[in-house]
């Protein structure tokens, strides 16, 4: 079967820096990747670089469609919440919004969402696109413990189904993962 992602001798130098070299990815239906790393490491850059926002310095990447949920938010900050995450024309938007308990936030202005209701709200925006392949960068920063584990049982339900994830995290994932440390 075609992978959901795959990156030959990938490297990027960013900065002037080399954040890695000789790195070859390859992610199949219902895998998924944890990439750790200190700080500056190029965590990332790597969910950037995979997402198709950086150009690899050398190496070839191909890769399924993606979601990318990282500290963007991307979503219309006047809008009231429902409306604003139905400009991405998800299909999933409904399931989305419920996996995240958003429902009762639909009618809020973006704009006063607290720090874990956006994050909710980014989350829903990535898992609302049916993209293949997740990229979550800091997937748990701002969530609270409900949020982590809707966050947990959404990422089991997207592999179960076979699409695959890459997450950039300090803090530990549950469930089974291939784990990436940069920076070594
Ligand atoms: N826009 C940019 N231009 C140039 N260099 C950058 C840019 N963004 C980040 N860098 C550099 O790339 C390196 C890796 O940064 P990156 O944000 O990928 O690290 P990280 O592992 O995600 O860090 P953290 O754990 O702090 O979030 C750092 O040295 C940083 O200074």
């Amino acid at each position: 079967m075609t992978p959901l992602l795959k990156g030959d001798g990938l490297a990027l130098v960013r900065g002037g820096r080399l954040l890695f070299e000789s790195l070859d990815l390859e992610l199949g239906h219902g895998d998924a990747l944890h990439v750790t790393g200190r700080n500056g490491s190029g965590k990332s850059s790597l969910i950037r670089l995979v997402a198709g926002l950086l150009r690899p310095t050398a190496g070839r990447i191909e890769r399924a469609g993606a979601a990318l949920a990282d500290e963007g938010l991307a979503l219309d900050r006047e809008l009231p919440l429902r409306q604003a995450l139905a400009f991405w024309k998800g299909s999933r938007l409904i399931d989305a919004m419920t996996a995240f308990h958003l429902d009762d936030l639909a009618d809020v202005p973006v704009r006063l969402l607290s720090t874990g209701q956006a994050k909710r709200a980014r989350l829903a925006r990535a898992m609302a696109a049916d993209a293949p392949l997740w990229l979550l960068d800091e997937p748990l920063n701002g969530l609270d413990r409900d949020g982590a584990g809707r966050l947990d049982a959404a990422i089991a339900r997207h592999r179960e189904a076979g699409g695959a994830v890459v997450a950039a995290s300090h803090l530990p994932l549950s469930g089974n993962w291939l784990t990436l440390e940069l920076g070594q």
